[in-house]
């Protein structure tokens, strides 16, 4: 059985974070474990309160996994605070941690800050460079290379300029594009474009975690990158075009698919 650990907040109405990470993982038959980071009330309409986990309890959820259920791949979601980041990164690192990927989970799509300002840094300087896959958003990318990001051009230069930050591969995703979800994946080499139509549909609380999730899910079972990235593209989109309605604002994905592996996108 592939094992898969995900570190990272949580919603009570299971849209994003770790919630959604275990539906992804469960979806993909690998076995699932979470550490959690910090406690949000939050729903379809908006983060209402956090309170984050002390570091040290933080640090002492990994070594109960890593002592006694070592993870095939680890995805990591939002961290919240500068010792929060800075107690997974010595962590990951002391345990040899592989198959690495990070969601550097800044803001909400309600438009909530979910990471410390003064952490951005700490981030990039301390967790980026152990990290196989780092799966920014337009915003997130654009907080790292601080320019505007807002076309297919912008995203390859900023693909550059994280890679050359990390060492590592980062996906610069696109669904914040005006017309288009197309990702790119960069791993140092060679630029990847995954292009997907726009999926008419205001419902995309917790896109970025599932993908990220289901991206380790493949390091996991030990595919590529690019196949792992392919693969998980390809579920989310066939997630988001289920068109689920729940809540009052953007709500959640299915997560069950029937047939989703047959899809193109
Ligand atoms: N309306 C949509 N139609 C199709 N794909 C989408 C849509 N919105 C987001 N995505 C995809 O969901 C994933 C997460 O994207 P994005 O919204 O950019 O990240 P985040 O959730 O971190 O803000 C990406 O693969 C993106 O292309
Ligand atoms: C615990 C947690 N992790 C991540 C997100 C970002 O998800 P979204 O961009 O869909 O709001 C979130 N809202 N909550």
């Amino acid at each position: 059985m592939k094992t898969v650990l995900s570190i990272a907040g949580t919603d009570p109405t299971g849209g994003a974070g770790i919630q959604t990470d275990l539906k992804t993982f469960e979806a993909f038959g690998v076995y699932g474990m979470a550490v959690i980071t910090v406690v949000c009330a939050q729903n379809t309409t908006g983060v209402f309160g956090m309170q984050p986990v002390s570091a040290e309890l933080v640090g002492k959820q990994i070594d109960c996994v890593f002592d006694d259920i070592f993870p095939d791949a680890v995805k990591v979601g939002m961290l919240y605070d500068a010792e929060i980041i800075h107690t997974v990164a010595e962590r990951l690192k002391a345990y040899h941690a592989k198959n690495i990927v990070l969601d550097p989970v800044m803001m909400s799509s309600s438009g909530t800050a979910l990471l410390h300002h003064d952490a951005a840094k700490v981030l990039q300087e301390e967790l980026f460079p152990l990290c196989t896959l780092v799966t920014p958003n337009l915003h997130e990318a654009a907080a790292v290379c601080s320019h505007n990001i807002t076309n297919r051009e912008d995203m390859e230069q900023a693909a550059c300029e994280i890679v050359g930050k990390t060492g590592g591969a980062v996906l610069v995703k696109g669904g914040h594009l005006a017309d288009c979800a197309d990702d790119l994946l960069f791993d140092g080499t060679e630029m990847h474009w995954l292009p997907a139509p726009r999926i008419d549909n205001p419902n995309t609380h917790g896109t970025g975690c599932t993908l990220s999730s289901a991206i380790a899910c493949g390091l996991a079972q030990g595919m590529s990158l690019i196949g792992s990235v392919k693969r998980a593209k390809r579920y989310l989109t066939a997630c988001i075009d289920f068109k689920l309605a729940l809540g009052h604002g953007s709500g959640p994905l299915q997560h069950r698919i029937a047939n989703w592996e047959n899809r193109h996108a």
